[in-house]
């Protein structure tokens, strides 16, 4: 694993509040009438907040004017203001949060159906373990602090500006002491606030990364241990898990901090209140004012507190909602066109086509060029790392950005939509790809024009009808995790099946190199030779047997198509790197038909 593959973007930038802001009221549109309802019920609550006293006072007051009737209206009226105050107190804490959960849900389906899209460049650079991370925790993180956080937010924000009112309206002389608090606590809130993100990033970050080195370790957990490289993982994990503490740890000072400083300016108000209040308005002021004056300005600063407690969280969850909106609005998808294919017959050429995977990579393919017509079978043969697989991952538009044309049925692969594309490629892998569910599933891949007929047709051609007998339950056998419940020559052979049901014109296959036992072995080969009739195919090609009955033999060596022609031919050809190869895997290996 290579520790800078965190699947993060270099050191970001912020994202403006509001343009975050904006950018989640957008995504929540389906909930803005909810959403608006509950802030309306919000608004509600702070106003019975401050009613209540009132008509308790007002009560009071008709307990003194001995004025029975309306003593009795009090009652009714402070009943009338508790049981609105409650209503709208858990309406409003209900809806926000359903609001919010239908919001995150879809965001997080949103975060799925756009990486998924992604070409396969994107997941080169990021472990999936990361990318879990951005799906699901930041996501849930988001969730979690705005639940939690953005209820009270509002009712505090509402009740700092009660309570202005309230002093204002006490001594408007005195209250312009405030105005030496307002630009403070705007300059500290800022300053942490702006601290607090950026760390919250780093702790987003380091995140990522221990779940990132954690799922390659589990997943990898058997090459670990026959390596016997079980320790070294853990310490390497160590330190990743340090960084997440150090990160978590710091984020927390200035949290710290910003609360300790709106201490600080709560007692310096106060400070500024008496100076002024004792000497400017001595005689002035009433005591008794003065008193209440001052235990407003303490009640102030409560919901100040709990503000820049929750500005933390705020921030907490801007930094997870940066991280979502940076991932969801990379734009790292195959650029592709319109065009659809109809023909049932197609031919593939490549012409003079360079091709590297990152763009200061070194070059995988040179210069590559050749022409393959229907009914033709094309072999690629080379060393390891001679760049076979690769021509398959241009044509399937795995990777783009290659230099050069690649053409099917006489049309530039980025004039086509990828989906008509790839529907008109059967791909059979090196790596048997099966997932857990049915016999039938795995075949027909759920397209639903793939009936049973059909894929017993396709069972039937690679004669396998034997296999499918014997398995419990015929085509509705439940095939495990990776064909887990399945042996390898098996597994081929369904997806052979799946190759044909499919019948598409083109056949891009990666020959297996595992040897199987001689009866499974002439089934594939008998498999292989139904899949190539009439088709266009393509086959990065192992076995001697198969090059041999290629059409033509393409041989790689280092990106670059250095010989080309029959098996005859090559074979024949003085000094020829194709004709050594053949000799040298005669020499090394006791099976000549495995070829490279
Ligand atoms: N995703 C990738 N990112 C960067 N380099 C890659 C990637 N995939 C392959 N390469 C490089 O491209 C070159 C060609 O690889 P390719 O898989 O096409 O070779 P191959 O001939 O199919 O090899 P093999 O027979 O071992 O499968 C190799 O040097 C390889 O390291």
């Amino acid at each position: 694993m290579n520790k800078t593959m965190t699947g993060e973007t270099p050191e970001s930038g912020i994202i403006s509040n509001r343009g975050l802001v904006e950018r989640f009221w957008a995504i929540a549109k389906p909930e803005h009438p909810v959403y608006l309802f509950s802030f309306f019920m919000m608004a509600l609550t702070s106003m019975t907040d401050l009613a209540r006293p009132l008509v308790l006072k007002w009560g009071l007051d008709q307990i003194e004017a001995e004025n029975i009737a309306a003593l009795q209206s009090a009652a009714w009226l402070f009943l009338v203001v508790v049981l609105l105050d409650y209503g709208s107190r858990s309406g409003f804490s209900y809806l926000i949060s359903v609001s919010f959960l239908r919001t995150i849900n879809r965001l997080r389906s949103k975060v799925f159906e756009h990486v998924i899209h992604m070409k396969m460049a994107f997941f080169d650079r990021r472990p999936v373990g990361a990318l879990m991370t951005r799906t699901i925790n930041d996501c849930e993180s988001l969730a979690e602090t705005l639940r939690a956080g953005i209820a009270t937010i509002l009712v505090d924000a509402v009740s700092v500006l009660v309570y202005l009112g309230v002093l204002i309206s006490l001594d408007w002389h005195l209250s312009t002491t405030l105005l030496v608090a307002a630009p403070l606590v705007w300059l500290v809130v800022r300053w942490c606030g702006h601290r607090l993100r950026l760390k919250y990033l780093d702790v987003r970050k380091a995140l990522a990364e221990s779940n990132g080195w954690m799922a390659e370790g589990i997943g990898g957990v058997e090459i670990l241990q026959l390596f016997s490289q079980e320790s070294q993982s853990a310490g390497t994990y160590k330190t990743i898990n340090r960084k997440y503490r150090h990160a978590t740890i710091t984020s927390n000072f200035y949290d710290a901090l910003l609360y300790s400083f709106i201490e600080a300016i709560a007692g310096l108000v106060t400070a500024a209140v008496l100076i002024v209040g004792f000497n400017m308005r001595f005689g002035l002021l009433e005591i008794s004012t003065m008193i209440v004056y001052l235990d407003v300005v303490n009640r102030l600063f409560t919901p100040i507190r709990e503000l820049s407690n929750k500005y933390a969280t705020i921030q907490q969850a801007l930094a997870a909602l940066q991280r979502i909106f940076e991932l969801v609005e990379t734009k790292d998808t195959i650029q592709q066109g319109e065009e659809k294919l109809q023909e049932r017959r197609l031919d593939v050429a490549f012409d003079k086509v360079s091709f590297r995977y990152g763009s200061d990579g070194p070059l995988v393919l040179k210069n590559i060029s050749f022409a393959l017509k229907p009914g033709q079978v094309f072999a690629l043969v080379g060393q390891t790392g001679s760049g076979k697989s690769t021509i398959g991952k241009l044509l399937t538009r795995a990777y783009d950005g290659y230099e050069g044309h690649v053409l099917v049925g006489g049309k530039e692969l980025k004039q086509l939509d990828v989906h008509s594309l790839r529907g008109h490629i059967a791909v059979v892998h090196q790596d048997v790809e099966l997932f857990p569910g049915s016999l039938r599933e795995n075949i027909s891949m759920f397209d639903p024009t793939i009936d049973d007929e059909k894929v017993m047709w396709a069972i039937r051609l690679v004669k396998a009808e034997h296999l499918v007998a014997r398995l419990n339950g015929g085509l509705d056998y439940q095939v495990r995790e990776d064909g887990g419940n399945l042996s390898s020559g098996q597994m081929q052979l369904i997806v052979f099946a799946r190759a044909l049901a499919h019948d598409a014109p083109i056949v891009l296959m990666d020959e297996a190199t595992a040897s199987v036992d001689s009866v499974t072995e002439a089934w594939i080969q008998e498999a292989i030779q139904q899949i190539f009739k009439h088709k266009t195919v393509l086959i990065v090609a192992h076995r001697l047997s198969t090059i041999a009955a290629a059409d033509q033999i393409l041989v790689l060596k280092s990106g670059e198509i250095i010989e080309q022609g029959t098996h005859e031919e090559l074979q024949t050809l003085p000094g020829g790197y194709y004709a050594e190869l053949v000799e040298s895997s005669k020499l090394n290996k006791k099976d000549s038909s495995v070829f490279v």
